[in-house]
């Protein structure tokens, strides 16, 4: 871990102890264990450190740190949920008119309610997180439920209230202000719908939210909307992505600004893009569902760690920069033996607000139509920051072609985000 910065010496490095374990990678990352007091020589940026641990010095994650003795009392008032910022920013539009403008998201759920409207007939709903209140107000027009208790835990539960009775819905829609888990309601539920992804599938984590009501109130064979969820992985090309952030340096009018290679690989690989839109043909082998969750069985024990294998066979020759990810949901028929709606955000599918996740390697790798690229994902749930997660690959590439007959083996974190 020996390297130029040894020498700068800053004023006055701070304490800091490591609120859970840390993991580097590349080669200038300090891997640290939760409770170990780091000096933190430079702020570098506001999401990495230059600091020291019994006398190794490295970048590490600002996020996993909290200020040592003095300050100890005031990160306990943090909240690990970070519910303010979250119901804050729920409780403006942008959000809420960025999902609503998202067609293929809205129009499946519209479709999961129109194909088994007779079969909601005089059943008791509730819509988790239903923000405007636009699957509930579907449920209204389309179906003819008992009830259906619209809960959202943001002020926009009041602007809710007026949409349902706007559009007549107030008969069949109420309206509960408050995080679900922490609700009461009069009844079990027969069917809990609830739009809950997030970037790659998880993050945000308002999925415990839904297992913990499905625990509370889904009645005895109760239905999940979405009933299940699955994830998407693809090794692949991102040539433009990397000619933006990477390739840039190499001769800017003229100029070599190669040494700022490494900074460019640390400030824009490091964590993964999302909103990232891959083209069909970026993708180097056929995708790969890695994880697969059942939303009857999944507990939210089963959130602290999920781990999917993979084995993907290069399709044809190209350079592999990263791997995309992307989710598919599925709504089963209330009707036994009816039709199941899929909500696809893959590249093959009409494109959704979601879009698709790129995981950037250090490096990219030629690889040649017959490797074999196999491994696993691991997402670690943020042990103190619940709604975040971090995003581990592992991988072997294995030849095909005698020439380079070496297995070529990495593995990356990713931060999402603390
Ligand atoms: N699909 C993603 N990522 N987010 C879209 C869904 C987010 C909406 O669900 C609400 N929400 C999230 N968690 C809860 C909860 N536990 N109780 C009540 N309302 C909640 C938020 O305030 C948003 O309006």
């Amino acid at each position: 871990m020996q390297t130029e910065k040894e020498d700068e010496d800053d004023a006055s490095p701070q304490e800091c102890v490591a609120m859970s374990d840390f993991t580097g990678s590349g080669s200038d990352q300090l891997s640290f264990s939760c409770g170990d007091k780091l000096l933190v020589h430079i702020k570098s940026s506001s999401d990495w450190w230059w600091a020291e641990l019994r006398g190794v010095r490295g970048y590490v994650p600002a996020s996993y740190l909290r200020p040592g003795d003095a300050e100890e009392e005031d990160t306990s008032l943090e909240d690990p949920w970070q519910d303010e910022e979250y119901f804050g920013s729920y409780g403006t539009l942008r959000l809420h008119l960025e999902m609503l403008s998202d067609k293929s998201r809205t129009e499946a759920y519209r479709q999961v309610i129109l194909s088994n409207s007779a079969s909601l007939r005089n059943k008791v709903v509730m819509d988790l997180g239903c923000g405007t209140g636009i699957i509930s107000m579907f449920c209204a027009q389309l179906a003819q439920p008992s009830v259906v208790y619209a809960v959202e835990a943001s002020s926009m539960a009041e602007y809710t209230r007026q949409l349902v009775r706007q559009n007549n819905c107030e008969e069949v829609v109420t309206v509960l202000q408050g995080r679900a888990e922490e609700i009461e309601l009069p009844e079990q539920v027969d069917v809990l719908v609830s739009e809950w992804m997030g970037n790659c599938l998880l993050f945000e984590f308002m999925v415990e939210s839904v297992l913990l009501v499905r625990d509370r109130w889904l009645r005895e064979g109760g239905v999940m909307w979405p009933s299940s969820a699955a994830l998407t992985l693809v090794p692949c090309q991102a040539d433009s992505y990397y000619a933006e952030k990477m390739a840039f340096w190499e001769q800017p009018y003229g100029l070599d600004f190669t040494p700022l290679q490494p900074l460019a690989q640390q400030e824009f690989f490091t964590k993964p893009k999302f909103s990232h839109l891959i083209e069909p043909n970026d993708c180097l082998t056929a995708p790969c569902d890695v994880i697969c969750l059942d939303m009857y069985t999944l507990q939210v024990k089963d959130l602290e760690e999920i781990k999917g294998q993979f084995h993907f066979c290069v399709e044809k020759s190209g350079v592999f920069h990263g791997f995309t990810a992307w989710f598919t949901v599925h709504f089963e028929s209330l009707e036994t033996g009816g039709a199941t709606v899929e909500l696809n955000t893959g590249p093959n599918s009409e494109p959704t607000h979601w879009k698709q996740t790129l995981f950037m390697l250090d490096r990219p790798i030629s690889v040649y139509a017959g490797d074999l690229i196999s491994g696993n994902i691991v997402l670690y749930r943020n042990p103190v920051w619940r709604r975040h997660m971090t995003v581990t690959l592992h991988w072997n590439i294995n030849s095909a072609t005698e020439e380079t007959d070496n297995c070529q083996v990495g593995t990356k974190v990713f931060p999402m985000w603390r």
